[in-house]
């Protein structure tokens, strides 16, 4: 059994909702009731379900950056709320997101080298800034893009650019496990295809572990080992990839089995 890297334990979440009026009760809305999982290292897990059903706030909770109403993320066996600054900072370093629209999450106004150096700087006490770049030029070919767009800012390169910038990001900091969050949902077809098949080969490479977040059934299918299906906010099935996806238990996993419009043979033929 591979390590243990990132545990949830009956992850609670309820946002606060506005009032209506002011002398109402405050009222709340239970984005996830109850959701526990685990993510040994290498391991991809898929959390799958409709818009709304709570993936992106299981996600932010298991990466820490919301706070869950009740429950307990877990890194490597210790609780994120009593371990040490010291042990946060080393969490805060291994545990990276990718998300769905990678030019937001990039400043506008820096160079593609700045945006990349700016993570190992915060969270990285080990490189220099020889060191660090070093690191970027070694990456930029495994994550397939030139050295030249380097000196380009985020507007003067494609999505799928972008997101294998955001890739190479995540990765400088050798992150044991990368929140992938819609990452491929915004570009086309084909480029989700390469990006998908790229995420694979770093996790081989690397032994990175995902938890890999999206609406589509057959993207999740291929790049997980088990599955999660969320439905408002709560799992109503789980279980290893290829089983679960040929032997649906539940009705609305059987539903996103059919909607799910990804083709497998594209991925598998776009390498
Ligand atoms: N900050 C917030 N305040 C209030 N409600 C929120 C907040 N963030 C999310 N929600 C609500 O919580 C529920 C779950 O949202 P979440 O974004 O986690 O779902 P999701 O499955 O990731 O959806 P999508 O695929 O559309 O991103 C939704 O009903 C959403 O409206």
């Amino acid at each position: 059994m591979s390590e243990l890297i990132l545990e949830g334990q009956n992850l609670v979440k309820d946002y606060p909702l506005k009032k209506e009026v002011f002398w109402e009760k405050p009222k709340t809305l239970r984005a996830l009731g109850g959701v526990s999982l685990k993510l040994a290292q290498g391991q991809t897990v898929g959390i799958v379900g409709e818009s709304g059903s709570g993936k992106s706030t299981l996600g932010e909770i298991l990466g820490d950056l919301q706070r869950p109403s009740k429950g307990t993320v877990l890194y490597q066996g210790q609780n994120l709320r009593t371990m040490k600054q010291a042990e946060y900072r080393r969490f805060r370093r291994n545990v990276q997101f990718i998300f769905q629209n990678p030019k937001e999450s990039m400043n506008p106004y820096f160079t593609i080298e700045k945006i990349l150096m700016e993570p190992m700087k915060r969270l990285d006490d080990d490189f220099s800034p020889a060191q660090a770049q070093q690191k970027i030029q070694t990456i930029l070919p495994q994550v397939g893009l030139e050295p030249d767009c380097l000196s380009r800012r985020p507007a003067e390169l494609s999505g799928g650019q972008c997101q294998r910038i955001a890739i190479a990001r995540a990765l400088l900091l050798n992150p044991q496990v990368i929140v992938c969050d819609e990452c491929v949902s915004a570009l086309d077809v084909s480029i989700q295809a390469q990006i998908l098949n790229l995420l694979k080969s770093l996790q081989r490479r690397y032994g990175t572990s995902y938890l890999f977040i999206s609406h589509d059934m057959s993207v999740v299918h291929y790049m997980s080992d088990t599955i999660f299906v969320l439905v408002k906010g709560q799992v109503i099935e789980q279980g290893v990839g290829a089983e679960l996806m040929h032997h649906p238990k539940q009705a609305y996993t059987s539903s996103l089995i059919s909607s799910s419009l990804f083709a497998e043979d594209t991925l598998c033929a776009v390498q």
